[in-house]
């Protein structure tokens, strides 16, 4: 009969292996990483204690396969995992007497470019470590990867790709609600592997780049910090460092963890490597490690406090979320009350109860989380009933996740948020209409539907008696409702409030119907689903939205108040996202300003100096050798005379 030991380490081999599947290759997290790290800890344990080490332990390899519809490649140097510790003084042994580089350890997409004559050639993911994923076209949409460098010879570099907390937030709204993201790595793993780099382009990656892999005839004397600084005159965005001996690395561990709390970027700990290229290569690596760099992981803080209950929260597209409220504890120096327990299987996985006993932390130093529940007297009940409009709910359940929603279309919660997201400036951005102000015109019945918005006036006295409401005031929010009449039509799409439909889902949409709102109504889910960037989620949702019978007549009623700005040159936008930059004197336009107007009313954009971002610069000195000029040539950016400029714009509105 097998041991003990050995059928708990199967049982965390399995485990372990299940959840690094999801979380490689499906973007997903079947269990917090606390929980990972503190399973993963246990089964080093039982191993070094056993001496057993099975194959396929993810102690031993990164046991996972990469598995998608991208096209593979293996890494020319296998990509490996880091030795890891929680104690500073492990940090300072370690560095001995050598000079160290501590970073941010981002918590994101490893991905490994290559640059080749100067241009960005290929971008791979780290997939397994052995092989990884050709993600080229998503990286070039990435914020600031430079896709001209103006070094020639062949460059490696490895660095991470994320996503600021504050977009994750924006862009998770937009996500269909059985595919959101629970964190900022989730959404940039997920986007960085999308097959259409539309999609991509949209989400804001960030690229910090962290190491030089190849670049052999650059002298760098034999320091990684220098390695960076080059980098980083190439035009790279380089992870934030500090260089650290032995005797500074505790005060500057603790530096980085104040700064984290106005850190954007999610991390996970800090990468301490030492200076020296030649002392680390020799060094060399084990099967899964480097020996010339350690993580540090945070300590993360963890404290029991009991569960005061489960807040139910609906959203504006009437998903319901467990928040737990427990008793107020202090965490890395702020005080914290609530976590979002994110769905149902989670709640349900917890075995959350009032009164339970429960450990929270913070995810990153950053997002309360629930850790682990001590007494589990068993999941409450799941409400029947939504806590805003008391409609009836449903549980549904899609990809093994289980999510409450309310099924009431007139909702309060939605109602609100709707309203809310109606006024908000991206959408028919009326001023003077706050959540707390819409809460009242909603309960006084003054809005039941959007084109009451623009009816306020028949409540003038009563709107006028409201507490903090005068005379003024009143005006006010008169005027901007006016002045929000004219709206160009994305603006008015988004205002809608469809679902999954942002503001530049909504302009791809216009142009693609022209600016007609009748065709927009009218479009079937198969013709929109044709649009570039959209899919069938998104497209059955638009069609959903015009095809209710109830909001027909809204739209209607809400379109007679409406004047669309319809851009005048709509069909012609032919320089859209083209930058140029204009030098030396100029003979067929009267001045700079009058051709950069032209520029900008055909979509593109004019800039004051030549840079990686730069498409054209138009000088009639083709020749010169004026330093924009210089500029130009060593970034392989076309330099055009006016005229070329003219046969350009004309030859592409044809
Ligand atoms: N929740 C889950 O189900 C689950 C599953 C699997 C793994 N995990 C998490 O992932 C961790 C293991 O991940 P891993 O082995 O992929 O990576 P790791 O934690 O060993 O980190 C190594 C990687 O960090 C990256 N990195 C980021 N910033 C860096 C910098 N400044 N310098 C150098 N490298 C930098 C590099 O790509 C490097 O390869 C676990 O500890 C766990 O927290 C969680
Ligand atoms: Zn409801």
């Amino acid at each position: 009969m097998p041991h003990y030991s050995l059928i708990k380490i199967r049982e965390l081999i399995k485990t372990l292996n299940e959840a690094n599947k999801a979380y490689y290759q499906e973007n997903r997290e079947i269990m917090s990483n606390y929980e990972y790290d503190k399973l993963y800890d246990e089964l080093c344990r039982l191993e070094d204690e056993t001496g057993i080490i099975l194959s396929n332990s993810p102690t031993q390899i990164v046991g996972y396969e990469v598995l998608n519809a991208l096209p593979k490649e293996a890494h020319d140097l296998p990509m490996l995992s880091l030795d890891k510790t929680k104690e500073v003084d492990k940090l300072k042994d370690w560095l001995g007497s050598n000079k160290g580089i501590l970073s941010w350890k981002l918590d994101g997409l490893t991905i490994v470019l290559t640059y080749r004559n100067g241009k960005l050639y290929k971008a791979i993911t780290r997939g397994n470590g052995e092989i990884g994923e050709v993600v080229t076209s998503n990286a070039k949409v990435f914020k600031n990867v430079p896709l001209t460098i103006s070094y020639k010879e062949e460059l490696i570099l490895r660095g991470e790709a994320v996503i600021k907390y504050s977009d994750f937030e924006k862009i998770n709204e937009e996500i269909p609600n059985e595919e959101k993201y629970k964190n900022p790595r989730n959404l940039c793993s997920g986007t960085v592997r999308q097959l259409n780099n539309e999609i991509t382009a949209k989400r804001n990656v960030n690229f910090f780049a962290f190491q030089v892999i190849k670049a052999e005839d650059e002298n760098f004397n034999d320091s990684k910090i220098e390695q960076l600084k080059w980098l980083d005159e190439l035009g790279f965005e380089c992870v934030q460092y500090k260089v650290v001996a032995s005797d500074s690395v505790e005060e500057k561990v603790k530096e980085f963890a104040e700064e984290i709390i106005s850190n954007d970027f999610g991390s996970d700990g800090l990468v301490l490597t030492f200076d020296s290229i030649s002392y680390s290569s020799k060094l060399g690596a084990t099967s899964k490690f480097p020996r010339d760099s350690i993580a540090f992981k945070w300590v993360d803080e963890i404290k029991e406090t009991r569960l005061i209950k489960i807040l139910w929260s609906t959203s504006r597209t009437g998903l319901i979320n467990p928040v737990a409220i427990f008793e107020p504890i202090e965490l890395e120096g702020t005080t914290v009350s609530r976590a979002s327990v994110h769905n149902v299987s989670i709640l349900e996985a917890l075995e959350l109860g009032e009164g339970d006993t429960i450990q929270v932390y913070k995810a990153n130093m950053i997002i309360p989380q629930v850790a682990s529940n001590l007494t589990k007297s068993g999941a409450g009940e799941i409400p029947k009933e939504c806590p805003v409009c008391g409609g009836e709910t449903t549980v549904k359940k899609i990809k093994d996740v289980k999510a409450l929603y309310c099924t009431n279309d007139e909702c309060g919660a939605k109602k609100l948020k709707a309203f809310a997201h109606f006024v908000s400036r991206n959408a028919m951005n009326i001023e003077g209409l706050s959540e707390a102000t819409l809460e009242k015109f909603i309960q006084r019945g003054f809005i039941t539907t959007f084109a009451d918005v623009y009816r306020l006036e028949t409540y003038e006295d009563a709107i006028k008696d409201m507490e903090g409401f005068g005379e003024k005031s009143y005006n006010n929010l008169i005027s901007s409702v006016e002045k929000s009449r004219h709206i160009p039509m994305p603006n008015f799409i988004y205002a809608l409030g469809i679902a999954n439909i942002g503001l530049s889902n909504a302009k791809l949409l216009c142009k693609y119907y022209s600016y007609n709102i009748n065709a927009i109504r009218e479009a079937s889910a198969i013709e929109l689903e044709s649009i570039q960037g959209f899919g069938k989620i998104l497209a059955e949702s638009i069609n959903e939205y015009f095809n209710n019978k109830k909001r027909i007549e809204e739209i209607e009623d809400l379109l007679q108040y409406i004047e669309f700005n319809i851009p005048k040159q709509e069909n012609k936008q032919v320089l859209e996202g083209k930058v140029f930059v204009i030098t030396g004197s100029l003979t067929t336009y009267e001045n700079r300003d009058q051709l950069k107007e032209v520029i900008e009313s055909l979509g593109g954009k004019v800039t004051g100096s030549v840079s990686n971002k730069t498409n054209y610069l138009i000088n009639n000195d083709t020749e010169s050798s004026s330093s924009k000029n210089k500029k130009a040539i060593s970034l392989d950016v076309p330099i055009i005379s006016e005229e070329q400029f003219n046969t350009l714009i004309s030859e592409s509105v044809e």
